[in-house]
């Protein structure tokens, strides 16, 4: 095995929407393509890119990770059945990196570790979700995986009757559980933030049936606890499906606070971008297994071969890989999810497209999809996808 060649661009992830936290109006993706050569005359090229959330970063790309990736030796990436080894090069683009601080490194890792899972399975010949089941679960993938319809964004002159529409049009699309945003008022006091709320909250729930398990809502991080004890309160008996990032998600303590008052599940770890981050969640956020949601994503938090030691953990810790539903809305964690066994992949019907989005022709049916069957992670069933990736190599 050897690295060919290793190509990045940045390419705009832009929008007018907005969360609790920030708006998406300058936000950017770095892509790479890696081509691998197998030493017999078979070449792949993987690409990767990360997620939403988080900017392009060319500059540690450029400086440090491609270089130490392309200066990778043939013992250093082969596996022993022959195998390129995304193990082995993780650990050459991590050779003089302190620990802690993932800050930003862990999204520019996390872009080649992707590339460089869809260039093993392509070399392969086999999606990227049944290279993971023969490699790591010694059993078959799932054959299908539960997603979620993620929106409900603020927008400028968006009202409650628009959100009722957008979520309309997910359960129209297949999707029977969707998440909205909410918390998006800061500065206004807290009572009439949360009467705001909960009247948008409401009619989505209303449009549900009634089900406020098919509801998940999403804080970003904005509260404090008192806020989100007062809201968890007004929550509670409402049965969502989820609360999510209600706290900043490195205050451990305070999630701990919280769960001891809000029985429902809590959903986090989006923001959390190392096995040892999310071991630091498991140890003292108070999360309980039996119903908390997990949302580390792979591709911002140093790539699935930081999240395959991040699942040890867990399962040391006694947390199914079930609880696990990463952010992102990308292929990548869907392929994870289902041969992995995941409890399933968080979905983006009309934001963050390309990059958002699953393969074309793969129709959710009752929240649940199927996995196309071509070479690595499926990029090439993307057309939109397919479109902005395939010049780069
Ligand atoms: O709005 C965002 O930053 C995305 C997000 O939280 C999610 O998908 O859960
Ligand atoms: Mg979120």
């Amino acid at each position: 095995m050897r690295i060919a060649d290793v190509k990045q661009a940045v390419v705009p992830i832009s929008s007018a929407i907005a969360n609790a936290y920030i708006d998406f109006s300058k936000m950017t993706a770095s892509v790479v393509a890696v081509t691998i050569e197998d030493g017999a005359g078979r070449r792949a090229t993987g690409y990767g890119f990360n997620s939403n959330g988080r900017y392009a970063q060319p500059g540690l790309l450029a400086e440090r990770f491609i270089p130490r990736l392309t200066g990778t030796t043939e013992a250093e990436i082969t596996r022993t059945d022959g195998g390129l080894d995304p193990v082995g090069a993780w650990a050459a683009m991590m050779k003089n990196e302190k620990p802690g601080g993932h800050g930003d490194r862990s999204v520019a890792v996390g872009v080649l570790d992707m590339a460089l899972w869809d260039a093993a399975a392509k070399l392969e010949g086999v999606p990227l979700w049944k290279l993971l089941a023969d490699r790591y679960r010694g059993g078959p993938a799932d054959e299908t995986a539960w997603v979620y319809a993620a929106g409900g964004y603020y927008h400028p002159g968006k009202g409650v009757d628009a959100l009722v529409e957008e979520m309309k049009r997910y359960l129209d699309m297949g999707y029977s559980t969707v998440k909205m945003k909410i918390g998006g008022a800061p500065g206004t006091p807290l009572k009439e933030a949360l009467a705001e709320d909960m009247a948008r909250i409401e009619a989505v729930v209303k449009l549900l049936g009634g089900e406020g398990s098919r509801l998940c809502v999403d804080v970003n991080g904005r509260f404090g606890l008192h806020a989100a004890l007062t809201y968890a309160a007004a929550l509670q008996p409402m049965n969502l499906r989820w609360y999510e990032e209600p706290l900043d998600p490195l205050d451990f303590a305070t999630h701990a606070t919280l769960a001891e008052h809000y029985l429902p599940p809590i959903a986090t770890g989006e923001n959390l971008f190392s096995m040892l981050d999310a071991r630091n969640l498991i140890r003292h956020g108070g999360l309980r297994p039996d119903r908390d949601i997990l949302q580390f994503d792979p591709a911002l938090s140093y790539g699935l071969v930081e999240y395959l030691r991040t699942l040890e953990m867990m399962a040391a810790h006694g947390w199914s890989p079930r609880r696990c539903v990463p952010h992102g809305g990308h292929q990548f964690a869907l392929n994870i999810a289902v041969g992995l066994g995941l409890g399933g992949n968080e979905s983006y019907p009309e934001v963050f497209a390309p990059f958002g989005g699953f393969a074309d022709d793969t129709p959710v049916t009752d929240s649940r999809i199927r996995m196309p069957t071509i070479p690595g992670i499926g990029f090439e069933a993307k057309s939109a996808l397919w479109a902005v990736l395939k010049d780069l190599a």
